[in-house]
């Protein structure tokens, strides 16, 4: 049997925009139960998602390895769709492990990055999921490089709320163009976040972490629960909160601790009405059982 896990991602970290993500302990995972008549995906996601060919996870393996057998897949995960926890990246990394796995000529790890990349538009999502832990990469004219960084010391305080916001819908609310000052002001915050991160100076990168110039003003006002959960942290002293990838989940980055007592407070808040969870860094990235 062979079994594929993916995990969720938490991308920009605030001011890394496409090119900041954190893999989360909260996989996909999907099992080749083996070959079938058609296409059949059995997963948890509801009529919307469709069980066949359609399927983004097969029609991503199919487009790597067009000649593909048909199979049976099982796909389980918690990872919400349309909140910002890179769920459409899980779908496109096991796709394409899905190919590499059945077909006679397998693409390399940078090769599958670069595939993943070009499928979902920027490699903050996929480039942790594959690798695992946090990694900063950028793709500019069709290349992708991708560097590891230590893995955080801290856990991630997630907020996901009931609604759902798509990745394109969110980058709608976006500007076309950043005056001059404004991507200089972004981009020294970035590059200090990374540095920050890269000698694990983790106070200094919690605060950078809210200081982003490129994404969250213009997102602010399809993510209320932002500002709300922000000002209950500050409150007590926590800061780390930012919009996770496009949003609408708000993730906070601390120790376990703290970012406990930060929940017990946000569950006394009438109008956060989502879920929450307290996770750990993942620092596998994908994995592949042929148990
Ligand atoms: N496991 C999956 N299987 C099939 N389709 C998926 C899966 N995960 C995500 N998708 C597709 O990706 C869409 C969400 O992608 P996107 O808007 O980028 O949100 P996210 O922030 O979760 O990545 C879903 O509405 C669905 O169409
Ligand atoms: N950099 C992207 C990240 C999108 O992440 P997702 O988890 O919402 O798909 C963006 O901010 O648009």
């Amino acid at each position: 049997m062979l079994k594929i896990s993916v995990p969720a991602t938490s991308a920009n970290l605030g001011p890394g925009f496409d090119s900041i993500g954190l893999a989360l302990a909260m996989p996909l995972t999907v099992t080749l139960l083996g070959p079938s008549q058609d296409w059949q995906v059995e997963h948890p996601f509801g009529a919307a998602v469709p069980t066949d060919e359609r399927n983004l996870i097969v029609k991503t393996a199919l487009s790597l390895a067009p000649d593909l057998a048909p199979q049976r897949l099982k796909v389980t995960s918690n990872i919400p769709l349309a909140r910002g926890l890179g769920s459409s990246s899980t779908a496109i990394v096991a796709g394409l492990a899905v190919a590499n796995e059945l077909s006679t000529k397998p693409i390399s790890k940078n090769d599958l990055l670069l595939r993943a990349t070009e499928l979902e538009g920027h490699p903050d999502n996929v480039a942790p999921a594959i690798l695992g832990g946090l990694v900063v990469a950028t793709y500019v004219d069709q290349n992708v490089q991708a560097v590891q960084l230590p893995i955080p010391e801290l856990f991630a305080s997630v907020y996901v709320p009931n609604e759902e916001l798509l990745t394109s819908a969110s980058r709608k609310a976006l500007p076309v163009q950043l005056p001059f000052k404004q991507a200089i002001a972004g981009s020294s915050i970035a590059n200090t976040l990374v540095a920050a991160l890269a000698t694990q100076n983790w106070s200094l990168a919690l605060t950078l972490v809210e200081q982003d110039r490129f994404h969250e003003q213009y997102r602010a006002k399809l993510v209320p629960a932002l500002a709300t959960i922000r000002a209950t942290a500050h409150a007590m002293g926590i800061v780390g909160t930012y919009l996770s990838g496009a949003g609408p989940t708000i993730v906070t980055l601390g120790t376990q601790v703290d970012l406990k007592n930060l929940q017990a407070k946000l569950k006394q808040n009438t109008s956060l009405t989502g879920q929450y969870h307290l996770l750990p860094v993942d620092a596998q990235g994908i994995k592949v059982d042929k148990s």
